[in-house]
């Protein structure tokens, strides 16, 4: 199964991510923390992208399409994987459906979370508070600007997968267990 999971920040990606990880026994790749570890570690990619990741810009496509494609040739995605925060921007779907064909493997589904952009904040900042503020990016003013990024650079990619019959969109609001079980039966796997 190779899924794609699409939705603003605090959505709940990561959580429903878990789930189906286990679910399916497929790895959740997440760009957000592979580029947070290079950060950690102090890698040149982490520098370079340190700053831009703490305003809640984007990083620049070439870098997380690289990232991607190294990590789907690892051995534990031959069963299939769940992109969680990748694509994030239509040039990065276009060069995933590349990269995709180049490795003779294709989508199944693109899970779309909706989710309100007021009630988002207000979660996030919940989960900053109880995590005591672990993550840069979780701060009001940047918050705001990763919402209106997603808006404006990540929304049309629903546009570009209905277009291509692979999205199945859910209610994020509802509660974790009933967006796991709609996202189940979207996949008609429950
Ligand atoms: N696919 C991507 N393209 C560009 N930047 C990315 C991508 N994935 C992650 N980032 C950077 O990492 C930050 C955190 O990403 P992520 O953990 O997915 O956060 P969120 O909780 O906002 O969905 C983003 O705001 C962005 O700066």
């Amino acid at each position: 199964m190779r899924l794609i999971l699409l939705g603003p920040p605090g959505a709940g990606k990561g959580t429903q991510a878990q789930f189906l990880t286990e679910k399916f026994d497929i790895p959740q790749l997440s760009t957000g923390d592979m580029l947070r570890a290079a950060i950690a570690a102090e890698t040149e990619l982490g520098l370079k992208v340190k700053d831009m990741i703490a305003r809640g810009d984007l990083v620049p496509d070439e870098i997380v399409v690289g990232i991607i494609s190294d990590r789907i040739d690892e051995s534990d995605c031959a069963n299939g994987f769940i992109l969680d925060g990748f694509p994030r921007t239509t040039g990065q779907a276009e060069a995933l459906d590349d990269l995709l064909d180049e490795k003779g493997i294709s989508l199944d589904a693109v899970v779309e979370i909706r989710a309100d952009a007021d009630i988002l904040v207000g979660r996030i900042l919940q989960r900053a508070k109880e995590n005591g503020g672990a993550r840069a990016d979780d701060n009001e003013e940047v918050l705001r600007n990763r919402l209106d990024v997603y808006q404006e650079m990540t929304a049309p990619l629903v546009e570009y997968y209905s277009a291509k019959g692979l999205l199945k969109s859910v209610d994020g609001m509802a509660g974790i267990e009933e967006v796991t079980a709609s996202i189940m039966s979207a996949l008609n796997a429950d």
